[in-house]
């Protein structure tokens, strides 16, 4: 039995998903933008392909309507750097391009949202949470989620995107040096992602993320399909699944998933996506 294991099964399973529960019910209003007719604050998910963008639109998001955006991959990276008791086994399931265990991630998940209501949070933009079945289905039985927005983009672009990401080790910033011009074909019109370069004081502090590199990031996206498209058809057969498909780089696409959401009047919107 590996250590992760023997970790897990010491986890009482009814505590963590109480803790979901009990995260779930405690709602106060802390934006105005956020708030729904029923004033609880919004709970929405994206879904998508590794490299599609998810983390880039869920966090301007969720800064316009004023909810924490929750990248469980962050979880993830945080708990391998702690370089905790469990770090190097974590760090080989990711490494791979493997999902961790259910269990595992409903933990960490759990954990983040316990810390965030005990300052005061409420709602959320859940980035890279569910990814199986089994877990759309127990956060379908402790909370209701308003939204899951599908973020779609052709599979050629999702591997430059994955290679060309780079983060600031001493900001944090994400850039992408990848330059996606595909010409117009019969099925797919043209698309231009020009690269998100960060600027001169982060240039030489990039670092790309050790399950970026080509082989991993294939086996991710046979993973996506295999364990977290059907997802896509949980929600959609709930109607609860907003398809979009990304229609070039960030300004245009920002712009049109506004729209979509019909949240391009709102005020906020430049500072958001700026
Ligand atoms: N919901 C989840 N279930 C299982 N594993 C997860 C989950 N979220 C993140 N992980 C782990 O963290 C890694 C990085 O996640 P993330 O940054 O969301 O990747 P991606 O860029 O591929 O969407 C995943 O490859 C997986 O090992």
């Amino acid at each position: 039995m590996t250590v992760l294991n023997r970790f897990l099964l010491k986890q009482p399973k009814h505590t963590i998903f109480q803790t979901l529960r009990t995260f779930s019910s405690s709602y106060s209003t802390s934006s105005p933008q956020s708030i729904k007719s029923d004033g609880q604050n919004v709970q929405w998910v994206f879904l998508g392909c590794p490299g599609v963008g998810k983390g880039t639109y869920a966090s301007r998001l969720s800064k316009l309507v004023g909810v924490p955006h929750i990248a469980t991959g962050d979880l993830v990276r945080d708990e391998l750097s702690s370089k905790g008791p469990l770090s190097q086994q974590l760090a080989e399931i990711v490494n791979q391009g493997k999902l961790v265990s259910d269990e595992f991630i409903i933990n960490l998940l759990s954990q983040r949202l316990q810390a965030g209501e005990a300052k005061g949070e409420s709602g959320f933009i859940l980035d890279g949470f569910p990814r199986t079945i089994r877990q759309a289905e127990i956060l379908e039985g402790v909370t209701n989620i308003d939204l899951v927005i599908n973020l779609k983009l052709r599979e050629e672009a999702l591997l430059a995107k994955c290679l060309g990401r780079r983060t600031c080790s001493q900001c944090g910033g994400n850039y992408n040096v990848a330059c996606i011009d595909f010409k117009a074909d019969d099925k797919n019109p043209a698309m231009y992602m020009p690269p998100l370069l960060p600027p001169e004081e982060c240039a030489s502090k990039l670092i790309t993320r050790s399950d970026d590199t080509e082989q991993v990031v294939k086996e991710r996206l046979r993973i996506y399909n295999e364990k977290s498209r059907p997802v896509e058809e949980f929600y959609r057969s709930r109607g609860k699944l907003l398809e979009f498909d990304l229609p070039g780089g960030i300004p245009e696409s920002w712009t049109k998933l506004l729209q979509v959401l019909n949240l391009d009047d709102h005020e906020d919107k430049r500072s958001a996506a700026a």
